[in-house]
């Protein structure tokens, strides 16, 4: 992950930015305080004030390694309220996950700022981290942690115990999990109708070295963060082919005759909310260099490595056919 990765997101009418040293003394005044930090796992009680300083350091330290990312929520006037952010772990087996945790300062309760700074920074970690998903736990009796984090789009995935420093003790904890597929699907059940049917045409563009092209959905689209075979929606009257090429000359200025699009094999994948059938071409020839027009990044990637990009789920059958051909 590159250090330049802009840390400054809107949440309106908060604002996110990185934790500067000279937040420290607002920081303290606000997180010493038994009703906020009971509630957190790692700070002690009472919260020294050096320890201000040394977490500021310690995140923008994170911030250079790229394995954290912590954020000031901040007020419509600018003023430090809060903190949200992520620090990243390796998973046994492999994979990296992004642990968040988030607190505002008593003043500022009940004005959704915890709310909207976690779920802003839930898309923003997992449209542009390359992390498998997010996850977080809050204590049992923290049930407005909980509804933050419902609202983020995390789902519950079991219990646990976790040691609360400022309380010494072990309490029992919610455990929550959010991957991009969580992000489409909403937190009510939507009202019970017939299942939609998704008609996508998607490229496997192959360039001269056997590399396929994928490219990183963006955040704001949907699954934003997980990379596709380019492609998009059959519209109404259209042959997947024509859509195909409507689509590759729109999300990447190429241009490409129909006659280059090789039918290769097609996914049919049940997601939580549709149901998508989408077949998939081979293309070798094409005019244009590739270029992102919809602010995506790409990547040429070899058959090999195809698993070390994470992928919708109804694109994993597509591996071993593509690294069995290639
Ligand atoms: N293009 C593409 N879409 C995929 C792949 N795998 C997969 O599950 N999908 C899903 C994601 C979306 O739900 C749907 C494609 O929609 P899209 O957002 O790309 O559609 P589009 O390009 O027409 O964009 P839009 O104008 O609707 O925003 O298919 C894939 O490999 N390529
Ligand atoms: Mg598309």
């Amino acid at each position: 992950m590159p250090d330049s990765l802009p840390l400054m997101l809107e949440a309106p009418p908060y604002r996110l930015r990185p934790l500067h040293p000279t937040d420290a003394t607002t920081l303290h005044h606000l997180v010493n305080d038994w009703e906020v930090v009971r509630m957190l796992s790692r700070p002690p009680f009472p919260y020294p004030r050096e320890l201000a300083d040394e977490w500021i350091a310690a995140t923008q330290a994170m911030h250079a390694r790229g394995d954290g990312y912590h954020f000031a929520i901040t007020n419509t006037d600018g003023s430090f309220i809060g903190c949200v952010g992520l620090r990243i772990e390796a998973v046994p087996g492999g994979g990296r996950v992004g642990q968040l945790g988030y607190w505002v300062g008593r003043p500022h309760w009940g004005r959704g700022a915890a709310r909207l700074a976690a779920a802003r920074v839930t898309r923003w970690a997992l449209a542009h981290l390359d992390i498998t998903c997010l996850r977080a736990s809050a204590a049992q009796d923290n049930i407005a942690s909980i509804k933050v984090l419902e609202h983020a789009g995390f789902r519950q995935t079991g219990t646990d115990s976790q040691t609360f420093a400022a309380r010494g003790t072990e309490l029992p904890v919610a455990t929550f999990e959010a991957t991009r597929t969580d992000m489409d699907t909403p937190v009510s059940d939507p009202a019970p109708g017939p299942r939609r049917l998704v008609l996508v045409a998607a490229g496997a563009l192959i360039d001269a070295q056997n590399r396929i092209l994928l490219a990183r959905r963006p955040e704001g689209k949907s699954m934003a963060g997980l990379w596709e075979f380019p492609g998009g929606k059959v519209e109404a009257g259209e042959t997947p082919e024509a859509a195909l090429v409507r689509e590759l000359h729109e999300e990447l200025g190429l241009d490409l005759s129909r006659a280059c699009l090789a039918p290769f094999t097609f996914a049919s994948h049940a997601y939580p909310t549709f149901d998508l059938l989408m077949p998939l071409y081979l293309c070798r020839r094409w005019q244009g260099t590739p270029t992102p027009r919809e602010g995506q990044k790409l990547a040429w990637v070899e058959a090999s490595a195809l698993r070390d990009y994470a992928m919708p789920e109804a694109d994993l059958p597509f591996i071993p056919l593509l690294q069995a051909l290639l």
